[in-house]
């Protein structure tokens, strides 16, 4: 197993993308902290998937909160070293992405998308690092960027920021963490079909487009991130920091 033993913490894992890597790390021997928005939603399928890591002969224990809270990130950090001893893993996949015209963009939606997305990450990479450096044995941190962090679009002015923030976070913090050995690392889905991109999904006439533009000739699932995030997770990537894996069918290069 790739992490036998380790203790991963997951935010936005109730759903998605980060609910097929919590459920991937466990399946590979990891304990799994679960961070969740905290709605009776969340907690729902909260539930559920700690059903499943249970199925898995794995441990979980879940935290519901605010994204944008710096108390979400250190009440995350704090229950893995409770519950499991440490934090070897924080995988970021919390994330908003309510597309909208630039022109009437409200501000406060602005500023909960960068609240969430960027700032979030920021808060969570920061506390997960203070206590692996304090445990003194490395770590490794992936966080949910996207191709959006590479290209435009029109209706995510607010959003394409956030995710090119993310992706420079990684970066600059495989810089400034290296010499702890906690390695920064980035994934970058490309389109994904979640409860994200649903409604923006939902008209056949754009899931046609996006399909259409794919070289792989479908839309991605969360559980095509689950492989990409263990190996960056793992010791299989044990010389890789500061990278961003392009996770999307060919999209990203497919000029025509
Ligand atoms: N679905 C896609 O096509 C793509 C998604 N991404 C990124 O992947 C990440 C995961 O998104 P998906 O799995 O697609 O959608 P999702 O909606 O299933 O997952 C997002 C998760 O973040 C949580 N979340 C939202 N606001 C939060 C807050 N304030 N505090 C705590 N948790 C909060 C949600 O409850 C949800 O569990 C996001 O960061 C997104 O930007 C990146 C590229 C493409
Ligand atoms: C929500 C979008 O469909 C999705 O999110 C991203 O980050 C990319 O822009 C995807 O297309």
């Amino acid at each position: 197993m790739l992490l036998s033993g380790q203790s991963v913490i997951v935010t936005g894992g109730s759903s998605g993308i980060g609910r097929a890597a919590a459920l991937a790390c466990a399946r590979q021997g990891a304990d799994i902290v679960i961070g969740h928005i905290g709605s009776d939603d969340s907690a729902a399928e909260v539930a559920t998937l700690m059903d499943e890591i249970d199925e898995v002969g794995r441990q979980s224990v879940a935290v519901g909160g605010d994204a944008a809270d710096p108390e979400t990130a250190r009440r995350l950090v704090d229950t893995a070293v409770d519950a499991f001893g440490g934090v070897d893993v924080l995988i970021n996949s919390a994330g908003i992405c309510p597309f909208h015209s630039f022109l009437d963009m409200p501000l406060e939606l602005y500023r909960q998308t960068v609240d969430v997305n960027l700032n979030g990450a920021f808060y969570a990479v920061q506390a997960a690092a203070n206590q692996m450096k304090t445990q003194g044995r490395g770590g490794a941190i992936i966080a949910v960027s996207s191709i959006s962090a590479l290209v435009g679009g029109g209706m995510q002015t607010h959003y394409t920021p956030t995710k090119a923030g993310v992706n420079s976070l990684m970066q600059s913090c495989a810089i400034a963490l290296g010499p702890w050995n906690i390695r920064c690392n980035a994934v970058l889905p490309g389109t994904i079909e979640t409860a994200l991109n649903r409604e923006d999904l939902a008209s056949p006439e754009k899931r046609d487009y996006m399909t259409g533009r794919i070289p792989l000739g479908r839309l991605g699932e969360p559980d095509d991130l689950a492989g990409p995030i263990v190996f960056l997770a793992s010791g299989m990537a044990r010389y890789v920091t500061g990278a961003s894996l392009l996770v999307d069918g060919g999209l990203y290069v497919n000029l025509q």
